[in-house]
């Protein structure tokens, strides 16, 4: 209570860009690198600092910033965003007395080593597009919620998708088709079931094997084989089947949320006044737009039990 009203707070640094380099430690000796943009958030008790102008109990942000580059420094062995987040986290429950839960988010760029000659470079890489993220929340006994995504992954299928049976009423002008192209920017995150700090693996690839299994349960399933494709009815069947598929492949993940913002390729038709079939659209010719887009968005969790 302050002042007879109830303050909530947080405070932290947003957007700490690190790379960490850590040489010769990759297959065949090879440069592992990583750049990631890590915000912290922390719930502190730190009241005085709002109601009183007592900065005493603060945890500045600056200091929340150099520990980044800190604990990056003593990371002996290479470290995934989440076993990085978790690092952080413990620190600042540990370290500080008032800091009761910190949250660390961290979007890790995209650098793919590169292939010269058939053979992956030593220390080259080149920027990817899809990004991964993680956000960890610690509190200061341990209680964990992990979550992690992937952003902005662009798909495209240029057929076996249709959009049928939807309400029509006065303003309803979309034709019903079987066939169009289908295109979105996924993403997606998916939540372990770890609860506690003690319950997660230690082996810091598990979750580069993890974040790769899932991409590609994404994917595949988005698009279906490889000769016929599947036939997506809608972006909400098809974001359902991406979700259960997920969840049926991967028993400790406890729900999977998924965006799939629905990036219209609109048909081509051109009239003039001497050919009114100038140009005349056979799923041939679009014309490609973001906006405005549908907005398709869904979570699928498992029933508490069954974890
Ligand atoms: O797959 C789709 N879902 C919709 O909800 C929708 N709405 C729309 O205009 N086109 C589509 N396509």
């Amino acid at each position: 209570m302050a002042n007879g009203f109830n303050l909530e707070q947080q405070h932290g640094k947003g957007r700490v860009r690190v790379s960490r380099v850590w040489r010769k430690a990759g297959e065949d000796g090879s440069d592992v690198i990583v750049e990631w943009s890590v915000s912290i958030s922390l719930l502190s008790d730190c009241l005085a600092a709002y109601t009183e102008g007592d900065n005493s109990s603060i945890v500045a942000t600056d200091t929340m910033k150099n520990t980044v580059y800190a604990k990056a420094k003593e990371c002996r062995e290479v470290e995934s965003a989440e076993s990085f987040g978790i690092l952080l986290a413990k620190h600042f429950t540990t370290f500080y007395p008032q800091v009761t839960t910190a949250i660390i988010s961290i979007v890790e760029k995209p650098w793919e080593r590169v292939v010269v000659d058939g053979r992956p470079h030593v220390h080259g890489f080149k920027l990817g597009s899809e990004k991964r993220t993680t956000e960890v929340t610690l509190k200061k006994f341990g209680a964990l919620r992990l979550v992690s995504g992937i952003q902005g992954l662009s798909l495209l299928k240029t057929t076996q998708s249709g959009f049928e049976g939807f309400v029509r009423d006065l303003y309803t002008l979309l034709p019903e088709t079987k066939e169009r192209m289908l295109a979105t920017e996924l993403s997606a995150s998916w939540r372990f079931h770890f609860e506690s700090i003690y319950s997660v693996p230690t082996n810091s690839f598990f979750f580069t094997r993890r974040y790769e299994n899932v991409k590609s349960v994404l994917v595949d399933t988005f698009f279906g084989p490889p000769d016929s494709g599947v036939y997506s009815p809608s972006v909400q069947n098809t974001l359902h089947c991406m979700a259960v598929a997920v969840l049926n492949r991967f028993p400790d993940l406890a729900s999977i949320q998924l965006r799939m913002p629905n990036l219209h390729f609109l048909p081509v038709n051109l009239s003039s006044k001497d050919d009114p079939n100038l140009v005349k659209f056979a799923d041939d010719v679009y014309l490609p737009t973001d906006e405005p887009h549908g907005t398709i968005e869904a979570t699928l969790s498992r029933p508490l039990s069954k974890l």
